[in-house]
């Protein structure tokens, strides 16, 4: 019998993303794509009739709160959708047996360690994004048994969303120079790898709960990752400049390689 699997946050780039490499029913899934006008995980008096309804067999929760500059100065919007949201999620999967693959973050960790962060780590975040986002993981695993919390990093896609390899080219298109911090390392993951990494738990019937790491291999700094980019898309002309002490408003943790 098919698998149902919804799908929340469906218009994000990783929920765009699976839609377009899965919706067609492969791997024997049947999909239910939802968007945040659709179904808003904050709203909890629509998510649980909303599975109740539908039985799904798993959710695969895409929909986040993102802007990490935005959730320094506004944390408490970031805390509803990453935290409460997430809550009422797994509430409204633990009463109807379904399955939740939840992604989380590399930033959840305060970027001290020297070595790659395993799932046995100790997170830590420095900014208010990382800090709702560890919130929602811990909520998942006090109300949930059968769950997967899938941190992965730096993700991007070349097609959907807002994302850093978009703004990047985005800024070559337009022949500006680009200022880019060197101060931190990390993994970035195209969303197909990590859409293909999430369908394959569903595939294979993993019961391996738990948290899992999931990142592309090939660890680098934003201003390699940017470098990289350009020569990608032959606009190796445009300015590149390494940033030392790039300001942002909110804190980025140093390195987040994860293992
Ligand atoms: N982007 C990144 O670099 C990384 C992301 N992650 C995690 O991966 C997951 C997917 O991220 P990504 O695809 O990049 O995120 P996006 O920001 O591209 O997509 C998130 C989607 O969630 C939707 N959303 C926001 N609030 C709600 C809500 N209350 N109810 C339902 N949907 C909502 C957004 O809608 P709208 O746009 O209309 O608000 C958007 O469509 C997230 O959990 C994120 O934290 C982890 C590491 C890196
Ligand atoms: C656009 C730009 C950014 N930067 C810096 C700012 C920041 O330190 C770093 C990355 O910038 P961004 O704002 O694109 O990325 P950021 O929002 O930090 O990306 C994070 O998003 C969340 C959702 C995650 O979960 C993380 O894994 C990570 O991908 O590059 C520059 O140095 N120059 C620039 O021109």
């Amino acid at each position: 019998m098919n698998k149902r699997v919804l799908v929340t946050g469906a218009n994000g780039q990783l929920g765009k993303t699976i839609n377009e490499l899965f919706a067609k029913n492969k791997y024997g899934l049947e999909f239910t794509f939802v968007t945040k006008s659709e179904l808003d995980i904050t709203k909890e008096a629509d998510l649980k009739p909303f599975f109740k309804n539908n039985k799904f067999d798993y959710c695969i929760n895409c929909a986040a709160y993102t802007n990490v500059e935005q959730a320094e100065k506004t944390p408490e919007i970031a805390y509803k959708v990453n935290a409460e949201g997430v809550k009422y999620l797994a509430e409204a999967c633990k009463e109807t047996d379904t399955v939740l693959i939840h992604i989380s973050t590399d930033y959840v960790f305060d970027g001290e360690k020297t070595e790659p962060y395993t799932i046995k780590d100790i997170p830590n975040p420095i900014n208010e994004y990382g800090k709702s986002k560890l919130l929602g993981e811990q909520h998942v695993q006090d109300i949930l048994d059968d769950y997967f919390i899938v941190r992965t990093s730096w993700l991007y896609s070349k097609q959907y969303g807002h994302n850093f390899y978009k703004t990047i080219l985005k800024k070559a298109k337009a022949g500006e120079a680009l200022l880019i911090t060197d101060d931190q390392l990390g993994c970035p993951t195209n969303t197909e790898n990590l859409a293909k990494y999430i369908i394959s738990l569903i595939a294979i019937k993993s019961k391996d709960y738990g948290i899992k790491h999931f990142c592309d291999e090939g660890e680098m700094t934003w201003y390699g990752f940017a470098k990289n980019i350009l020569k990608e898309h032959l606009y190796e002309h445009i300015k590149l400049v390494k940033a030392k002490n790039y300001r942002t408003f909110a804190r980025r943790p140093k390195q987040t390689i994860l293992k």
